[in-house]
C-alpha cells in the first residue's frame, strides 16, 4: 500500500495543492470578471453625456443575465460536458479560457466603444437595447459559456486529484480564492473606475489582464495534468493498482458512453442537487447583481461604500467555505449544512424584504449571515456529486447541474431588473428571492430522505480511516 502511495502524482501532497492552486487561480480571475460590473449599476444608468451608458434597470439586468443565456439556450453547458468527459481536461480547459478571453474583449468593446445613440432592435419580440449593452452582453454570454465549463473542468480536476484525500476542503478552498475574485470585484470596481474618470472600461480592462494571466496559469496546468496521467500509465501495469485508478483516472475516451447519461438522469439524488442549485444559487448571485443599489437605496449607505458590504458576503465564504468543506471531510453531514445554509438564505432574503432597521450596520449583519449560507451550501453541495456519480460521468453530471442553474442565472436578473424597475422599494424583488430559499430548505429536506433511502453517503465523512 506504501509502496503505492508514491507511484501517482497525486499522492504527493506537494503536487496536488500546486495543482489546486493553479487552476483555483484561473477560476478566480474568471469570477473576478463576472462580477466586475456588478457594483457599477450607478455608473451605467447615467446619461451617455453624463459618461454613462444610459441604460435602464431593465437593459442592465438583461446584462447580468446574458451570462447565461448561450449556455441555456443553445445547450452549450451540456455539451461542455459532454466534450470534456469526451476530449478531456486538457483540451477542454484551454477551450474554456479561450472563450472566456474572446468574451471579455467583445464586453469592453461594448463598454468602451462609441455607438451613439444606436440601438439594437428586435421589433418582432418588442425587445431593444442600447446598442452598447447589445454588444456588452452578447461579450458576457460568449465569456459565460468560457466561465462555465472551465468551472466543471476545474470541478473534474479537483475530483482527479483529490479522490481519498481532502476533496471537499479542496473544492472549498478553490469556491473560496472564486469568492475571493468576486470580493475583489465587488469592492474595487466602483473606485477603480471613479479613478479613471468614472469609465466603467477601466476595471473591465483589469478583468481582461488578469484573465489573460489566468489562462496561462492554465496553460501550465496542463503540463501537470500530463505527469498525473503519465504516473498512472506506469502504475497501470500492476495488477494491485488496476482497481484505483479506475477510480482516479477516467480520462480515456472509450471509457465515455452516451448511454451511460441514463444513469444520470434517472438518479433522484442528482435531481435533487440539481434543484437545490437552482434554487439556492437564483438567491445569492443575481442578489449579488443588484445588492450594491439596494444598499444606496434602502440603507443609505454611501455610493463610495455601497460595493463594499455585498463584498462581504464573498469574503466571509473565503475561510467558511474551506472550514465546512474540511468539517464535511471529516465529520460528514453534508445534507443537514445544505438545509442550514437554505434556511439561513431564506430568513435573510426574509429580513430585506421586510424593511426592519434600515442602517448600514444592519444590512453589515445580514450580509455576513448570508455569507456563512453561502459557505454552508457550496462546501457540501460540489463534493456530494461525486458521491452520487461515478468520474467517468462527473463531468457531464456538472454540466447538467451548472446548466440547470445558468437558467436561473440567466432569467431571474432579467425578471428581478423589470420587477426592480416597477417596484424600486425592492420588496417584490427580496420576497421572490426569500421564496427561492423556502423552495431550497424544502428540497434540502428531500434530499435528506433520499439520501437515507439510497445510501448515497452524504453524511458520512470524505476521508476513509
Ligand atoms: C463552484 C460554484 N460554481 C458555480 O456555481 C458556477 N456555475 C457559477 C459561477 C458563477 C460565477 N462565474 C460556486 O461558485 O459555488
Amino acid at each position: 500500500m506504501t509502496e503505492k502511495i508514491q507511484r501517482i502524482l497525486s499522492d504527493s501532497k506537494g503536487a496536488r495543492w500546486t495543482a489546486l492552486f493553479i487552476v483555483a487561480f484561473t477560476m478566480m480571475t474568471g469570477y473576478f470578471i463576472t462580477d466586475v460590473m456588478s457594483p457599477l449599476e450607478v455608473l451605467l444608468d447615467k446619461p451617455v453625456a453624463a459618461g454613462g451608458l444610459g441604460w435602464t434597470s431593465d437593459d442592465y439586468g438583461f446584462f447580468a443575465g446574458s451570462y447565461g443565456l448561450i449556455n441555456v439556450f443553445l445547450l452549450m453547458l451540456f455539451f461542455g460536458g459532454i466534450i470534456l468527459d469526451k476530449m478531456g481536461i486538457r483540451f477542454t480547459g484551454i477551450m474554456a479560457c479561450g472563450l472566456m478571453v474572446i468574451g471579455v474583449f467583445i464586453k469592453y468593446y461594448g463598454v468602451t466603444g462609441d455607438f451613439g445613440d444606436s440601438r439594437f432592435t428586435l421589433s418582432f419580440v418588442n425587445f431593444s437595447l442600447p446598442m452598447s449593452a447589445a454588444v456588452a452582453s452578447l461579450g458576457f454570454a460568449i465569456f459565460g459559456v468560457g466561465c462555465e465549463i472551465c468551472g466543471i473542468t476545474v470541478s473534474k480536476i479537483i475530483t482527479k486529484w483529490f479522490t481519498g484525500h481532502e476533496l471537499a476542503l479542496a473544492m472549498g478552498i478553490q469556491v473560496a480564492l472564486a469568492r475571493l475574485g468576486t470580493a475583489g470585484a465587488m469592492m474595487g470596481a466602483l473606485p477603480f473606475a471613479k479613478a479613471f474618470g468614472g469609465k466603467v472600461g477601466a476595471p473591465v480592462l483589469l478583468g481582461l489582464v488578469l484573465l489573460v494571466i489566468g489562462f496561462l496559469s492554465f496553460i501550465v496546468y496542463t503540463v501537470m495534468d500530463k505527469k498525473l496521467d503519465k504516473s498512472v500509465e506506469e502504475a497501470k501495469g500492476e495488477k494491485e493498482f488496476e482497481k484505483e485508478k479506475e477510480t482516479l483516472d477516467e480520462e480515456t475516451d472509450d471509457d465515455f458512453h452516451f448511454r451511460d447519461l441514463k444513469y444520470i438522469f434517472s438518479n433522484p439524488g442528482f435531481w435533487c442537487i440539481c434543484l437545490l442549485c437552482l434554487l439556492f444559487y437564483s438567491g445569492v448571485f443575481p442578489f449579488l447583481k443588484f445588492a450594491t443599489k439596494l444598499m444606496i437605496a434602502n440603507y443609505g449607505v454611501s455610493e463610495d461604500m455601497a460595493g463594499s458590504i455585498p463584498s462581504l458576503i464573498p469574503f466571509g465564504t473565503l475561510l467558511l467555505t474551506p472550514l465546512f468543506g474540511s468539517l464535511y471531510d471529516r465529520i460528514g453531514k453534508g445534507a443537514t449544512l445544505m438545509l442550514i445554509g437554505s434556511a439561513m438564505l431564506a430568513a435573510v432574503h426574509f429580513i430585506f424584504a421586510i424593511h426592519i432597521l434600515p442602517y448600514g450596520w444592519f444590512a453589515v449583519i445580514i450580509m455576513i449571515i448570508l455569507g456563512v449560507a453561502f459557505s454552508l451550501v457550496p462546501s457540501a453541495m460540489w463534493p456530494s456529486v461525486p458521491k452520487i456519480i461515478p468520474m467517468k460521468l462527473l463531468g457531464s453530471a456538472y454540466a447538467i447541474i451548472f446548466y440547470i442553474q445558468n437558467i436561473g442565472l440567466a432569467l431571474v436578473p432579467m425578471f428581478i431588473g423589470k420587477v426592480n424597475g416597477a417596484d424600486p422599494s425592492y420588496t417584490t424583488s427580496m420576497s421572490i428571492f426569500c421564496g427561492f430559499g423556502v423552495a431550497a430548505v424544502v428540497i434540502s429536506l428531500l434530499l435528506i430522505a433520499v439520501d437515507k433511502k439510497k445510501h448515497y453517503g452524504l453524511q458520512d465523512a470524505n476521508i476513509k480511516k
